[in-house]
């Protein structure tokens, strides 16, 4: 995979100041010069009239970015040739495969695709896409809250200058903080809570992008570092792409190192603090979820690479947040109550991880709602009881020792946290739901397949883990084509999410990567997943949609 491409000499010159896509404008090019150039990326079938016939080559570098689904470019390979002759256009792409001197890629930062892909690319990357299904299972706040609730809000040209500025614009954009930034969103988390007196305009709120993909890597640990290990993951520049440098060995033993390039909405280095991580994934979803929006965030990777350590604080901030968020007039006297539930998926059964490990048990209504009957929710109203019990739901987790981690977790751990509405009438027993947003910290990607796991428990949790993770990514798949037919029933963790995903959805999946040179396999595993997740439907056009079906190997 990911062999060299060379820019022909022959290749056309782009002048990227020729117009706002920095492309080339139609009649630019000769056609057999777009062939010859097409031809070198080993992407010929592209440019023959027969193989896809509306596609004009001349217009093939604007189409790349705003149509290339619609002409036949769904094919795994091809895309990837098509994202590595991108980047040659964008100059300064290095070949492919380069010479092996053992040098550590990930302290470099390189020059990437950014310049071909505008800031408005890489905004709302798959809107609509998971918007299939409207639900009725939630209680709408009032109208004035319902409809309008912040048009009237004296926050509102507050919450312009404040919280759009430092959180969301790094969503939108899906740019990663650069050192100034870093400082300045720092601060602000160290204000209580962006929210205590603003409230984002509800516009705004709509705009976010119901999926994001985020990278994380995580610094060389200790053990690796003694066994020297090279760091051979790179972050470019821009904060959304990165480069896997996997070292390989030709027939005749001459080390090389091939290279695989991936974009996503962000990409996080191993700096970020988990302050950052916050700000760039959850918090920009919080003011949703009193919008009647179902929110998740994923933790997917391999074991030790760092899922855990990343969603452990992020609960505990949203609930502050989200705590701050109820004491603002808007929803001050709403009747809104927090409430906390914490369980595992294990060998696909479900345990309490806040009573002992309780047997839950899942169940379905008449509406098709999910009901986990048995589980204890608390109610919230103060951060540091949700602090208590992340701990203990966490040291009730069924966790063993793997070859990558003495404390590995071997289940799916779903922390959720409910907003709901009460009112003072007896037949009001639980509250009306408002919003949810389920945290996710999923076992190991690659637990089936350690090595090291040889007993046979060890390899059916694998075994079991595997099919959950392939559930997971089908019902993404599925919803991401809009077909009628969703395979929730895949999986017990799909079951229980299903409420998750269908109706006003957002949706982060947070993807940990160790940059070690032993983890190279799982780590490209881990990106190919997260990208897969982004194949391009004909429904998903918008410009905006094609940055992330971009990335892929
Ligand atoms: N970004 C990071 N910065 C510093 N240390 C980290 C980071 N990410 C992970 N670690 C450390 O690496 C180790 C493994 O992390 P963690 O337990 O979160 O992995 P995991 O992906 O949850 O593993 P498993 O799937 O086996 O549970 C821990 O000791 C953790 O503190």
């Amino acid at each position: 995979m990911g062999g060299q491409v060379q820019q022909p000499s022959n290749a056309p010159h782009y002048d990227h100041s020729m117009s706002s896509y920095p492309g080339l404008q139609a009649g630019d090019v000769s056609d057999a010069a777009m062939a010859r150039w097409l031809q070198s990326a080993g992407l010929q079938h592209l440019a023959s009239p027969t193989a896809s016939p509306s596609l004009d080559p001349r217009h093939f570098p604007t189409l790349l970015m705003q149509d290339y689904a619609r002409h036949g470019l769904q094919n795994f390979e091809d895309r990837q040739k098509l994202f590595r002759l991108m980047k040659s256009m964008g100059g300064g792409m290095e070949p492919g495969v380069e010479t092996f001197s053992p040098l550590n890629y990930g302290s470099g930062r390189r020059n990437g695709v950014d310049g071909l892909l505008s800031s408005e690319l890489h905004g709302d990357i798959a809107g609509g896409i998971l918007d299939l299904h409207s639900i009725d299972d939630v209680e709408l706040l009032s109208e004035d809250i319902g409809h309008e609730p912040f048009e009237v809000s004296p926050f509102a040209t507050v919450t312009e200058r404040g919280f759009k500025n430092e959180s969301e614009d790094l969503w939108l954009t899906n740019k990663v903080p650069n050192n100034k930034q870093r400082s300045q969103t720092e601060n602000s988390s160290l204000r209580s809570s962006s929210f205590e007196k603003e409230v984002p305009a509800k516009d705004s709120m709509m705009n976010l992008a119901r999926i994001k993909v985020v990278v994380r890597k995580r610094p060389l640990n200790k053990k690796e570092i003694a066994r020297k290990e090279e760091d051979i993951v790179s972050i470019d520049a821009s904060g959304n792409s990165l480069t896997v440098h996997e070292p390989k060995l030709k027939v005749d033993l001459t080390a090389y190192v091939e290279k695989h390039d991936f974009v996503f909405d962000a990409v996080l280095d191993e700096q970020v603090s988990n302050d950052e991580v916050y700000h760039v994934t959850v918090q920009p979803i919080i003011p949703t979820i009193f919008q009647r929006t179902k929110a998740t965030c994923f933790a997917y990777g391999q074991t030790g690479s760092g899922k855990t350590y990343t969603m452990q604080p992020l609960p505990l901030r949203a609930c502050n947040d989200m705590l701050n968020l109820m004491q603002h007039p808007t929803y001050r006297n709403q009747g809104l109550q927090l409430w906390l539930s914490f369980f595992e998926i294990y060998g696909g059964k479900l345990y309490d991880l806040l009573t002992d490990r309780r047997k839950l048990c899942m169940r379905e209504d008449g509406r098709q709602q999910v009901c986990i009957v048995g589980l204890k929710e608390f109610p919230v109203s103060d951060v540091e009881v949700v602090k208590d019990y992340i701990e203990k739901g966490n040291a009730s987790r069924s966790t063993g020792s793997t070859g990558a981690n003495e404390e590995s977790s071997r289940s799916h751990a779903i922390l959720q946290l409910v907003i709901k509405k009460h009112s003072n009438k007896k037949e009001d027993k639980g509250g009306k739901l408002v919003g949810k947003f389920s945290f996710i910290d999923l076992a190991g990607s690659e637990r089936g397949a350690d090595t090291t796991d040889n007993d046979r428990q060890t390899r059916i949790e694998g075994a079991e883990i595997n099919k959950s993770l392939l559930a997971l990514k089908e019902c993404i798949r599925a919803l991401d084509h809009e077909q009628g037919h969703i395979p929730f029933r895949g999986s017990k963790l799909t079951e229980v999410l299903r409420d998750s995903f269908v109706g006003d959805s957002r949706t982060v999946m947070i993807s940990c990567i160790s940059p070690n040179t032993g983890s190279c396999e799982h780590t490209l595993n881990t990106l190919r997943y997260a990208d897969r997740w982004w194949l391009p439907t004909s429904n998903c056009l918008s410009a905006k949609c094609q940055t992330s079906s971009l990335a892929y190997l």
